[in-house]
């Protein structure tokens, strides 16, 4: 048994942290504070962060193929440039929803950027329910909607064969899955494969592993979860010192570490006072099991 390490390697107070993505080529993790409308990009050699704010909450950031990078921001996808911190709109979604805003978004392996909606919360998980729909911009720049009736839209991965979209609807507490057609980018035959159990509490962020498992990071159950999508059991469970974890992503040498971002929204002064961390990066090391690189938008 590898001996697991948990580490806050940034107190940043994130009021939501969500999407991390490793930036091999900079040695550093992007990650977004949704309410905070606000992109940071922590550098794992210097230690240091650097911010850019933009105009409307951002909840997903990836990369981009030759420069910059992409974000969803309001209901917006973006092309987000670092070194002059502009935002320029690329497809706007949702347009007849007005209190709508874009949530999780990961680009799939042939470089679409997919992303769903949600409507916006009045307070964590509490939110006029059905309005979000998930969709992914093509690199020609064209929108695809794949369906509605969404309540939060999260977490979201391709299997290492690409043949299959894992996708969470936190609500619904449960992981799909979907076949998955590389070629067109279209799903189909939904499914679920694996029911959260009540400790677990609301599914949120989702990224794989080399051997096909899907790690899960669970909005107050204050823990990631190792699933098997085959079998649909549980194999392992990773409690961190923070009640709002909202994502995961490995990161560092060969994709060996995890980082896992989480939220502060929602907390009690007395909690806040009891996990002094909330809203920090965390850092897990020891797992034994790592990760892929993340897919570039390719547009
Ligand atoms: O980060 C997200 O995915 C949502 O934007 C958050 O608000 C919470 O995770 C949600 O409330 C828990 O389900
Ligand atoms: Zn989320």
């Amino acid at each position: 048994m590898s001996s697991i390490k948990i580490e806050c390697v940034l107190r940043e107070n994130c009021r939501c942290g969500e999407s991390p993505v490793w930036e091999e080529a900079a040695n550093s993790l992007l990650f977004v504070d949704i309410p905070a409308k606000k992109v940071c990009r922590w550098d794992s050699l210097s230690k240091s962060v650097q911010h850019v704010t933009v105009d409307a909450p951002i909840s997903s950031v990836a990369l981009r193929q030759g420069r910059g990078y992409v974000a969803t921001i309001g209901t917006k996808f973006c092309a987000l440039n670092w070194e002059d911190q502009s935002a320029v709109a690329l497809a706007t979604v949702d347009k007849d929803k007005k209190n709508n805003r874009f949530n999780d978004g990961k680009v799939d392996p042939a470089g679409r950027y997919f992303a769903g909606t949600m409507a916006e919360e009045t307070a964590p998980a509490v939110l006029e329910r059905h309005q979000g729909s998930l969709y992914s911009l093509f690199p020609d720049g064209h929108v695809e909607k794949y369906f509605d009736q969404v309540d939060i839209s999260n977490g979201l991965d391709w299997s290492l064969d690409h043949k299959i979209f894992y996708y969470i609807d936190s609500l619904s507490y449960s992981v799909d899955a979907f076949d998955y057609d590389l070629q067109t980018g279209k799903i189909s035959n939904r499914r679920s494969v694996y029911k959260l159990e009540k400790e677990e509490q609301i599914p949120d962020g989702m990224c794989i592993d080399t051997e096909g498992k899907l790690w899960v990071a669970c909005y107050n159950g204050g823990r990631v979860i190792r699933l098997d999508p085959e079998t649909g059991k549980r194999l392992q469970t990773v409690k961190l010192p923070v009640d709002k974890t909202t994502s995961c992503c490995f990161g560092g040498k060969d994709y060996s570490e995890m980082y896992v971002t989480c939220a502060r929204d929602g907390m009690d002064p007395e909690s806040l006072l009891k996990q002094p961390e909330a809203g920090g990066i965390f850092k897990i090391t020891g797992l034994g099991v790592k990760g892929i690189p993340p897919y570039p938008y390719a547009g």
